[in-house]
């Protein structure tokens, strides 16, 4: 392509469904645009409004397609924190069929092994359609990349969502210098082969059409690797890099002292209580999208055989539990909410007194009163049954005010860094997972300061604007 016909485009393009704000539509017609947050997020402020690059995003609902409509696309930088953002209003049925019927039902699954195999999962005609509004969602953002890019810009694309992006942006603009970054897991061979032969070879091949691959951890990145040597012949030209993102500790410092945090602290305190002894509870946290991944409902299940098997924590410790609703859109998820919420209740049941309340559990996302609890953990519990990397596992003992000790699964990609120093659980063990936590809760002060300062000083070794930037020198920016 002629470089004229690009002179003014950006330099730098980042691309993910979710983008950096969402809008709300009132009855009234009026837009109210909320920012959000996240590694990607901080990792763009990084380089600054000056760097002129875009951020392409889907629209994700009906405040966010009225934005689209209102401003043509380009939102309005008032919005968005000075940020040039692109957001796509992709039809609302193109869009639910790829988000919901693939990228959160079907990749999700597969890079989670979350599919109960008696039952599913089933690649019939239903699958068929969703994968090709799955190619033309995966087709918009590529077509708005291309306009969007300067000659020889890089482009930095976002997970699961986006798998066919990188190839078909190459077909369109060979000059551009491509990344993808993946946030999820990767599924082993003999997992990822579920998938219909010509769609495994398709993500594959999309993928490949990168100059880079980014993954969490290791684990993940060999198990990219070892699809694509069993069904495409290798990674051909392709490099494959590894970046642990982590907790942004300035950030998450001053957000977590600041007078709302410390209000939610109180109210928080006053729920734990004190024990028998007239001294504070001991309080295990957890802070989690309701997610089926996260292992929430199996959590419980070893919270409730610690308070049977150590009767002696009975009274004297707290389970701060915030899950919050997610992917509601989704039936499994819906009543995996109903399920977590259900066993809560029975355990308050079962164990409550009148001045205790076992589990505290809250559903509606707060951001300060998760930075308080953060603040007032003992331990965190952070259990799931396959995750890319787990973000709680990083943010808790920075924040935590007495120092925390980390019960972690090892199939969190977390681990890898924080293993050391954490209390290690199989996810799947509702004992060992209980006992994890009395040895937790169980642990002399001296050590439990020492392990916690060690996980917060791993926790932040790569902190999000190095993270982005590590991307983007990769791709010789
Ligand atoms: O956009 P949603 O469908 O609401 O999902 C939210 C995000 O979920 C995933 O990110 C989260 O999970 C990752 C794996 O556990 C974790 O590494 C990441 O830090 C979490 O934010 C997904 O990867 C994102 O694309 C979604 O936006």
């Amino acid at each position: 392509m002629a470089s004229t016909q690009h002179a003014h485009g950006a330099r730098i393009l980042v691309a993910s469904n979710r983008g950096p704000v969402s809008y709300a539509l009132d009855d009234s017609g009026r837009l109210t645009a909320k920012r959000g947050g996240g590694g990607l997020v901080s990792g763009l402020s990084a380089i600054g409004p000056d760097a002129g690059a875009v951020w392409v995003c889907a629209a994700l609902n009906d405040g966010d397609r009225e934005a689209v409509r209102r401003t043509g696309g380009a939102l309005d930088p008032a919005d968005t924190g000075g940020r040039r953002v692109r957001m796509l209003d992709i039809d609302p049925t193109v869009f639910s069929e790829a988000y919901n019927g693939i990228a959160n039902s079907v990749l999700w699954f597969v890079h989670h092994m979350l599919y109960q195999t008696p039952l599913e999962p089933v690649f019939g005609r239903e699958f068929r359609h969703a994968w090709s509004s799955y190619e033309a969602y995966n087709r918009a953002f590529a077509e708005a990349l291309a306009e969007e890019a300067a000659e020889g810009a890089a482009v930095v694309v976002q997970d699961y969502h986006l798998t066919l992006v990188p190839g078909m942006l190459r077909q369109l603009r060979p000059d551009l210098r491509i990344g993808h970054f993946s946030h999820t897991p990767w599924a082993p061979v003999d997992y990822f082969r579920m998938l219909p032969d010509d769609i495994a070879e398709q993500v594959l091949r999309g993928m490949l059409g990168a100059d880079r691959l980014g993954f969490l951890t290791q684990r993940w990145a060999d198990a990219f690797a070892g699809c694509c040597e069993a069904l495409v012949g290798g990674l051909g030209d392709t490099r494959i890099g590894v970046h642990g993102l982590g907790a942004d500790a300035d950030f998450l410092r001053e957000r977590a002292h600041r007078p709302d945090v410390d209000e939610r602290m109180a109210i928080l305190r006053q729920q734990i209580g004190t024990g028998p002894d007239g001294r504070p509870r001991k309080v295990i946290v957890r802070v989690d999208r309701t997610e089926l991944s996260k292992n929430i409902v199996r959590g419980l299940l070893a919270y409730e055989e610690l308070l049977e098997s150590r009767p002696e924590w009975r009274e004297r410790v707290v389970h701060v539990a915030f899950a919050y609703p997610s992917r509601q859109d989704l039936t499994v998820y819906r009543e995996y909410t109903a399920e977590v919420q259900r066993v809560a209740a029975e355990i308050n049941e079962r164990y409550g007194t009148p001045g205790w309340t076992p589990v505290e559990m809250h559903v509606k996302d707060d951001f300060a009163r998760s930075l308080a609890a953060y603040r007032l953990a003992d331990v965190a519990l952070v259990n799931p049954i396959r995750d890319g990397m787990n973000l709680v596992a990083k943010e808790v003992p920075v924040l935590s005010d007495q120092g925390c000790a980390l019960v972690l699964s090892r199939e969190a990609g977390a681990y890898e860094e924080l293993g050391d120093d954490a209390v290690t659980v199989n996810p799947y063990d509702i004992r060992g997972t209980a006992e994890a936590l009395h040895e937790a809760l169980s642990m002399p002060a001296g050590e439990r300061t020492e392990r916690s300062k060690r996980l917060a000083a791993q926790a932040t070794a790569l902190p999000p604007a190095r993270w982005f930037l590590d991307q983007l020198a990769a791709l010789e920016v």
